[in-house]
């Protein structure tokens, strides 16, 4: 079952009112950037591809369409019983954009990365909010202890 966006709002902490829809909350945009070398997955190992961050144009970025990761501006922790998804806010989608999400784990503590795929040219201004986090009730085992764990935290 998903939890209202009280519930995540709860867990995440420190968010304007307006981020706080019904049923999660909105992340922001904090820096995006575009892969400029290739990763590699391999059976046990990755590794990221280096970045060039894109530098707004006064406070607006203004996209190409093509594939950018954005960093969210949100610390986000994941509840211990919970898992979390990223949807793209719908006015991003209506807009021929789309963010991808993977599975945020329960125990997960960072400020998260997405995949932006941008189909029709779009500008975004900083800190404007892009995205709805929100979490479901789930079993597991462990929780969270990978690489990716606290990542981008002061
Ligand atoms: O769209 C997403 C989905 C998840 N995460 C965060 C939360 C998640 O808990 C963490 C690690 O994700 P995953 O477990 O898929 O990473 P991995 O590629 O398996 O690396 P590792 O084994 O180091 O965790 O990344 C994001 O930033 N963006």
């Amino acid at each position: 079952m998903y939890k209202s966006g009280r519930f995540v709002a709860e867990a995440l902490g420190d968010l304007r009112p307006e981020q706080v829809q019904p049923n999660g909350v909105d992340l922001t945009l904090a820096a995006v950037s575009e892969q400029v070398e290739p990763g590699r997955i391999e059976r046990g190992d990755k590794h990221v591809g280096d970045r060039t961050e894109i530098d707004p144009d006064d406070g607006v970025y203004r996209l190409e369409p093509g594939a950018y990761v954005a960093e969210y501006g949100e610390r986000v922790a994941v509840p211990e019983g919970h898992v979390g998804f990223v949807y793209p806010r719908s006015s991003l989608m209506r807009n021929s954009c789309m963010l991808h999400t993977a599975v945020w784990d329960a125990g997960y503590e960072g400020r998260g990365e997405g995949l932006l795929e941008v189909h029709h040219e779009i500008e975004l201004e900083a800190d404007a909010r892009i995205a709805q986090f929100v979490l479901a009730e789930a079993a597991h085992e462990e929780t969270y202890e990978g690489s990716y764990q606290h990542e981008k935290l002061d």
